[in-house]
């Protein structure tokens, strides 16, 4: 479920802008560029537009003709050309790297924010909202520089810069056109920002609430195909797209509303600076060639007015995405390493102690729980669904805090070791395996980047899974469909114990590794995990009974406890135990 974003209106781009000043020279060049390129265009139209009316008036007599100058207002003309056009080429590529440098900072920081929180602590976020998060926010935010920082700077600089020119000549005429310049283009984008910021907030949630939903549907389209659900999902998919495409066209309507105003301003603007300037011209000394110039300065100046719109109208999603980014960078881990181990494990032995592990909604998973495993002890915790199992495997590996409680390994509080000591100590092969995008050999040494291949083909024999990889194209080297879907539930457990055998980790705790699997090759699998564990302590979830004879002890739980502990055929001994009891269902 997703997590409540903040209100956009109040969240503080500062910190976001502050993630720009690495790059800030670059991003400066990439403004000061672009402000030169469109002072050459309005330098160009408006030079342009003098130069033809000066060559017009001047053509009116021959003497005039031939005292006129046109070479320096058309070099002029094409040096105002070449600086736009490599001002613009300069620009652009000064701009891109510095976004590109942003958005690489900024995803390190988000990732650096997450990073600390453990899987179950992201759970809260499901995987679609999380990934929403890590991709058009941070592409939202992305745009800070580029399609508002960038388009605000130039444009006030351009406003100042057509004021001057038209000042030059005649000051009131010049301090009107950049006032009307600057009403021209805010007026309408401020009413727009003030009608349209709650319609776009809402675009948002609904944009991102389709996309969540979207995501999730996509990978359970087989079961929605089975049971016949894709038809009323897609219905209710396009019901929510039409509701956001609505808020979109409502939108569009408020922005276009308010660049016609910006239009007609603008109209406004030129034909009262043209009117004044024709005024000027007969009742003061301003020569008439300069009217078209001040005219033609203000459409130049135009273009980067007329950005403006864009500019505020992408702020208010930037300003959502940036609070959504906060809301994730701001959470605070539960649980912390610290940044060097404060002892050192004396052996590879596990205590823990009166656990108690509660969930946010109450569950309590965990109650009282003790265990102590022997340094090379393996031991099979076995009980029924939801007692509490993988819960304390999770709390082992410090994914989960205890409510009270502590785990010792080799006599140290895990808590008081650093997150790589810890990891370093222990070998996982969780309940669903994933297998990433890359070689079976890199997904196998993933804990252990040193394993050579003939490691690895012995251990993938030993897990009966060399006929499965004779059977790979390309052997070790080829590729898993994503996720791991080209491997059957048995292979992929198998994988996954591979993995965690492959490691040097002096504990192992493997959950269910052998669901899934017929007895012989249960059996079989069991028989190479105790060989890879020789030294190291095993502990082993389970629901399968047979071959657990060859562990040293057996624990069950149920409900958080544990209710009964003992070596194997000291509990089948006992007729009255529980274990003589699972063992008996299987035999009947
Ligand atoms: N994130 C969670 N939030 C709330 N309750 C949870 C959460 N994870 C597990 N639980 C609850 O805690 C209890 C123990 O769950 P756990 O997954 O540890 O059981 P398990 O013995 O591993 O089950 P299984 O053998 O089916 O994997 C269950 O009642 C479960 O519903």
């Amino acid at each position: 479920m997703s997590a409540p974003s903040a209100d956009p209106a109040r969240v503080d781009l500062r910190p976001w802008l502050g993630q720009m000043r690495p790059f800030a020279w670059l991003m400066a060049l990439g403004i000061l560029l672009n402000l030169i390129a469109l002072a050459s265009s309005v330098g160009l139209i408006a030079l342009s537009g003098w130069f033809l009316s000066a060559a017009a008036v001047a053509g009116t007599s021959a003497a005039t003709a031939a005292t006129f100058n046109f070479l320096l207002p058309s070099a002029g003309v094409r040096g105002f050309a070449i600086t736009r056009t490599a001002g613009r080429y300069g620009e652009r590529v000064a701009s891109h790297e510095g976004t590109l440098k942003l958005l690489s900072r900024l995803r390190w920081h988000l990732y650096r924010a997450i990073e600390p929180l453990s899987p179950t602590a992201l759970q809260h976020y499901g995987s679609s909202d999380l990934m929403a998060r890590l991709t058009a926010d941070v592409d939202a935010l992305d745009n800070l520089y580029l399609r508002v920082v960038t388009p605000s700077i130039v444009a006030l600089g351009i406003i100042v810069l057509c004021g001057v020119i038209i000042g030059v000549f005649a000051p009131p005429i010049g301090l009107f056109a950049a006032v009307a310049l600057a009403i021209s283009g805010t007026l309408g984008p401020w009413l727009a920002w003030r009608r349209g910021h709650h319609l776009s907030h809402r675009w948002q949630v609904l944009n991102t609430h389709l996309r969540a939903r979207l995501l999730e549907r996509l990978p359970a389209l087989s079961e929605l195909l089975l049971y016949e659900r894709w038809q009323p999902e897609t219905e209710s998919l396009l019901k929510d797209q039409q509701e956001r495409d609505a808020h979109e066209l409502a939108l569009a309507g408020v922005w276009g509303r308010s660049q016609l105003l910006s239009q007609i301003l603008l109209g406004i603007t030129i034909t009262v600076v043209l009117a004044m300037a024709a005024w000027w011209s007969l009742h003061r000394n301003l020569s008439p060639t300069l009217i078209a110039l001040m005219g033609l300065s203000i459409m130049g100046a135009f273009e980067a007015v007329a950005m403006l719109p864009q500019a505020w109208q992408n702020l208010g999603r930037i300003q959502r995405a940036a609070g959504r980014l906060e809301e994730l960078t701001t959470r605070v881990p539960s649980i912390c390493f610290p940044a060097e181990s404060l002892d050192k494990p004396n052996d590879n032995g596990l205590d823990i102690r009166e656990l108690e592990v509660r969930f946010d909604d109450g569950t309590t998973a965990l109650s009282n729980f003790s265990l102590t495993l022997a340094p090379g002890e393996h031991f099979a915790l076995l009980g029924p669904s939801g007692g509490g199992k993988t819960t304390l495997l999770n709390t082992l590996v410090r994914f989960l805090s205890p409510t009270h409680g502590r785990i010792l390994l080799g006599g140290v509080s895990i808590d008081a070791l650093d997150e790589p000591t810890l990891r370093a100590s222990m070998g996982i092969a969780p309940q669903d395996t994933h297998l990433f995008v890359a070689s079976y050999r890199d997904n196998l040494k993933l804990g252990n980047p040193e394993a050579g291949d003939d490691e690895l083909h012995q251990l993938l024999q030993a897990l009966d899974l060399s006929d499965w990889l004779s059977d790979q194209p390309e052997g070790l080297d080829s590729y898993p469909d994503e996720g791991g879907s080209s491997l059957s539930g048995g292979q992929l457990k198998r994988f996954g114990i591979a993995r965690a055998l492959l490691t040097h980790a002096p504990i192992l705790l493997l959950d269910e590794p052998t669901e899934g699997l017929d007895e012989q090759t249960a059996r079989r699998v069991l028989s190479t995990i105790r060989t890879h564990a020789k030294g190291r302590t095993l502990l082993m979830i389970t629901h399968h009974v047979s071959g657990l004879d060859q562990l040293d002890r057996i624990g069950i739980m149920d409900e958080g406890h544990l209710l009964e502990i003992g070596p194997p055929q000291q509990l089948l001994e006992d007729i009255d135990s529980r274990f003589s009891a699972l063992q008996q269902q299987i035999v009947l």
